[in-house]
């Protein structure tokens, strides 16, 4: 973000007291929408650098506004100002903000306020608050104030590992510029900010396009890219074949989700490698899927006549199923590999070296760790998932609130659909269904995850809308209806 900034203003008519002016009312904008009372005492915490500038602009254009009370305070522990502060602190003596400086904490003890806009520290953070910076976030924290953050909350670390041990401001909700933080992905972040907000401040778009990262945000345009129109003249045969092996004794619900969503994911046909105590169930719910017994003695004849596999949910460990997995790598075709399948590599770690190029493993966070170890925070736990795609040449797609696709050349993309609601078992069933039915499909495995990912959480807040839960078949249900609409975008 930083290079954006100086690209734009560089190669622009943009300076950067323009840029930070654009911040500024990006930020009043998405504020005014949650907070309409004009009459609510707001304090505008303000540090020296541009994190304090864009604060003073903010209060001015609060003030212009129409809101009524607002008091800035600038918290002056000593530190050089910016230039864009130092201007923004001349703009402001028009207005009718009230303006105090804290010097020292003796400074803060008579403030109130019904709303804080934190602005003390942005992105420029370089250490963890101590000193005076640590006391006075202590304090605003107690005031018990509905606090806003301004690109950032104050002592949180836009990237990097999180201590374990958070001291900064406790916001109700970050505003934040242009691009998220990537530690808003991780749950630690829900210490310092319950909800956040991207607004754009014109920074140049291709230029932030063009720039080397390693991390991506998956937004509509790329699933409306990767998804292809079913053609005219097609048939059953140009969909695929996916098999689906899954389901045990207790656990035969996990093969019916899996197929279901394989379903309606829309591969031409789906096969479900399962128990014979599940046929019935199968053929009651879903007719249209194909039945392939499975027991200690039986054999997949024919492998290739199946263009996705998918192994894992609720297929129970056993020493069978071990030597099932193995013989699924002897084929050398990628997989799609889930739930007690990757736990059955975590008891087996030797087998991971045999895993065919280009498999997708989905585990959650129990699961990853199980299979490469214990981590206690999510920067490390990402930086493992990418090591090891590109290590096994596999794509690992850690499932959490955030979904972060790894794909094998380093590349992390993150899914932001999904919600509360989902959170039920089964769901993570119906998204190994999903990737199977696109890899059936002929989609690569990078992009079959990101599809997969996205659809499987668009559909949980297409339901969440009206619903206070979905159930994983809810969401398998949906998924042909929401790659319709996806569909539609494509030109
Ligand atoms: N081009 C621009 O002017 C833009 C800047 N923007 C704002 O600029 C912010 C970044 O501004 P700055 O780079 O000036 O940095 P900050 O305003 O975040 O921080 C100011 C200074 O605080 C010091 N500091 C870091 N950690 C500290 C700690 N633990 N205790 C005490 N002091 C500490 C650093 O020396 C840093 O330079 C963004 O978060 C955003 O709010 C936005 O206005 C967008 C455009
Ligand atoms: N709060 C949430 N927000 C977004 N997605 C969620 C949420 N809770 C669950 N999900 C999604 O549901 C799936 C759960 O997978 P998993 O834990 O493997 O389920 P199961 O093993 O019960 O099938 C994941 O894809 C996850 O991203």
């Amino acid at each position: 973000m930083r290079k954006a900034d100086e690209f734009t203003i560089a190669n622009t008519p943009i300076t950067s007291i323009h840029l930070m002016e654009n911040a500024a009312e990006a930020f009043v904008k998405s504020f005014s929408k949650d907070e309409g009372d004009e009459n609510k005492n707001i304090a505008v915490f303000c540090g020296k650098g541009n994190n304090g500038g864009d604060g003073l602009a903010i209060a001015r254009i609060l003030s212009s506004s129409g809101y009524q009370n607002i008091k800035v305070y600038v918290v002056d522990f000593g530190k050089k100002q910016s230039d864009d502060f130092a201007i923004n602190l001349q703009r402001l003596a028009g207005t009718k903000c009230k303006k105090y400086t804290i010097n020292s904490l003796i400074d803060v003890k008579n403030i109130t306020a019904d709303i804080v806009i934190d602005a003390i520290l942005g992105s420029g953070l370089n250490k963890p608050l101590t000193g005076d910076f640590a006391k006075l976030v202590q304090f605003i924290n107690a005031l018990k104030a509905k606090i806003y953050a301004v690109d950032v909350p104050t002592g949180f670390f836009a990237d990097g590992i999180l201590p374990k041990e958070y001291n900064g401001i406790l916001a109700y909700k970050t505003i934040c510029f242009q691009r998220p933080k990537i530690n808003f992905f991780f749950p630690e972040s829900i210490t310092a900010t319950e909800n956040f907000e991207v607004v754009n401040i014109g920074l140049n778009e291709n230029f932030i396009q063009q720039q080397h990262s390693d991390f991506y945000v998956i937004e509509r345009s790329d699933a409306v890219k990767i998804l292809q129109p079913r053609k005219r003249f097609s048939h059953k045969g140009s969909y695929g074949h996916a098999l689906i092996i899954a389901g045990n004794t207790n656990t035969m619900g996990a093969a019916l989700l899996c197929s279901m969503a394989c379903l309606h994911a829309g591969a031409g046909l789906t096969t479900a490698y399962i128990p014979e105590t599940g046929l019935v169930a199968l053929n009651t719910l879903l007719p249209e899927v194909m039945f392939l017994p499975r027991d200690e003695y039986s054999r997949i004849e024919n492998p290739s006549k199946y263009q996705a596999i998918a192994v894992g949910p609720g297929l129970g460990i056993s020493e069978v199923n071990e030597k099932l997995l193995e013989r699924l790598f002897d084929f050398e075709k990628p997989l799609v590999i889930d739930a007690d399948a990757i736990n059955i590599l975590g008891e087996n770690p030797d087998l991971c070296s045999r895993i065919p190029k280009n498999s997708i493993l989905t585990p959650h966070i129990k699961e990853f760790d199980r299979l490469f170890g214990k981590h206690d925070n999510w920067w490390d736990r990402v930086q493992t998932a990418r090591k090891q795609a590109e290590k096994l040449e596999v794509v690992i797609l850690l499932k959490n609130q955030y979904s972060f696709v790894c794909a094998p050349n380093g590349k992390v993309y993150i899914n932001e659909t999904g919600n509360p609601a989902m959170a039920q078992g089964g769901m993570g069933d119906v998204l190994t269904g999903i990737i199977a039915s696109f890899i059936a499909q002929s989609y690569s495995s990078v992009d079959a995850s990101i599809l997969a990912c996205y659809i499987h959480g668009k559909a949980g807040d297409t339901l969440a809308k009206n619903n206070i839960v979905v159930t994983a078949s809810n969401v398998a249900n949906e998924i042909s209806h929401e790659l319709k609409n996806l569909i539609c975008f494509k030109k």
